[in-house]
């Protein structure tokens, strides 16, 4: 199959890179500075799992010579979602299938719209991050990607892409039920993300203080009613597992928001927490704590945008 990965930094830069060392035919859409830099130094992995660094197959927006791909993966930020979403249409055809593996829901709607019948759930989980340099680093044991068809069905084109991604480094999982694992992770990541922005903290720090663990979960179950009310797909007792695996976490933990507040960069707080305050005031729920923490982020966007 011919892989088309949009946007080669954490996510995109690992799973692209760990396709490639299994042998498969990958090709990474990326804008121009990257472009540049990957020509120059290659995609140079750093990971626990084991270094590989390799000359990447690269092609940008206005590329004339490459013809559709099989697979898009994309792994852009929420924010840059719509441009990528252009910038990606030449390369897709009516048999392309679109994964994305972004945190979050929203972007589900606007893939749909754009590529109806053609895009799979994707999530994954894994703590990665672009170096000064330029390298993919990958720095804790989980990288995982799970992907499905959105209505669960074993089709025919879900296969072929099972067997594609078979036998790669990072597992990368056939799911049943992609979009419940997607809401799941997304119950996740709201908290996981909100709890360490707030606090400018990895989690270790906020599980010990005092009344921690009952801030965490006291969010959780806002979260978990916003997102009930709107219809998702949750697994039955989600909240005690998702708590115990922050109970379970390396205290030196950090969500990738956190990460980019730490570098200065736009969050995806819109994206996550934005959208299910909305949600909430749209169907009436009290979530005080959510408040908070969309603020907190909403602070942050208006300094750095002043800066
Ligand atoms: N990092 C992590 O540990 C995890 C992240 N996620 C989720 O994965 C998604 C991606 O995050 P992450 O990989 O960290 O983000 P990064 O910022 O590291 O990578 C995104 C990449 O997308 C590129 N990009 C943006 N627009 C375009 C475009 N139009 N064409 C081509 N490339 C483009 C950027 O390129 P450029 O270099 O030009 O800016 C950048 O390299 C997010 O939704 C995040 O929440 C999920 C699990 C873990
Ligand atoms: C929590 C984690 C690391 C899991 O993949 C994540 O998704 C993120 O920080 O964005």
């Amino acid at each position: 199959m011919r892989i088309l990965v949009v946007g080669a930094g954490g996510i995109g830069g690992y799973f692209g890179a760990r396709l490639v060392e299994k042998g498969e035919d990958v090709t990474f859409l990326v804008r121009p500075n990257r472009y540049n830099l990957l020509k120059e130094n290659g995609l140079r992995l750093k990971s626990i799992h084991g270094d590989y660094s390799f000359s990447p197959q690269l092609i940008t927006a206005d590329s004339k010579t490459a013809s559709t791909f099989d697979i898009v993966l994309v792994s852009t930020k929420s924010y840059h979602l719509k441009q990528a979403i252009n910038d990606v249409k030449p390369f897709v055809s009516e048999g392309t299938m679109v994964l994305p593996l972004l945190n979050g829901m929203a972007h589900m709607d606007r893939l749909v719209s754009e590529f109806p019948g053609q895009v799979l759930g994707g999530l994954c989980f894994i703590e990665t991050a672009v170096s000064s340099e330029g390298d993919i680093v990958q720095t804790s044991a989980m990288h995982k990607l799970v992907f499905g068809e959105m209505d669960g069905s074993k089709s025919e084109r879900i296969n072929k892409v099972i067997h594609c991604f078979e036998g790669t480094k990072a597992p990368i999982i056939y799911s049943d039920k992609v979009m419940e694992d997607m809401w799941n992770k997304y119950l996740f990541i709201t908290v996981l993300s909100g709890v360490t922005t707030l606090f400018r903290s990895p989690i270790g720090a906020i599980r010990e203080s005092s009344g921690g663990l009952d801030f965490i979960r006291t969010l959780f179950k806002e979260v978990e009613s916003v997102m009930l009310a709107g219809g998702a797909q949750l697994s039955e007792g989600i909240i005690e597992k998702h708590m115990a695996t922050v109970e379970a976490q390396a205290s030196g933990m950090k969500s990738s928001m956190l990460r980019d507040i730490e570098n200065g960069q736009e969050t995806e707080g819109a994206h996550l927490q934005g959208e299910l305050v909305r949600l909430a005031e749209k169907k009436g729920i009290n979530v005080p704590y959510l408040h908070a923490i969309y603020q907190n982020l909403s602070v942050y966007e208006l300094l750095k945008n002043e800066r």
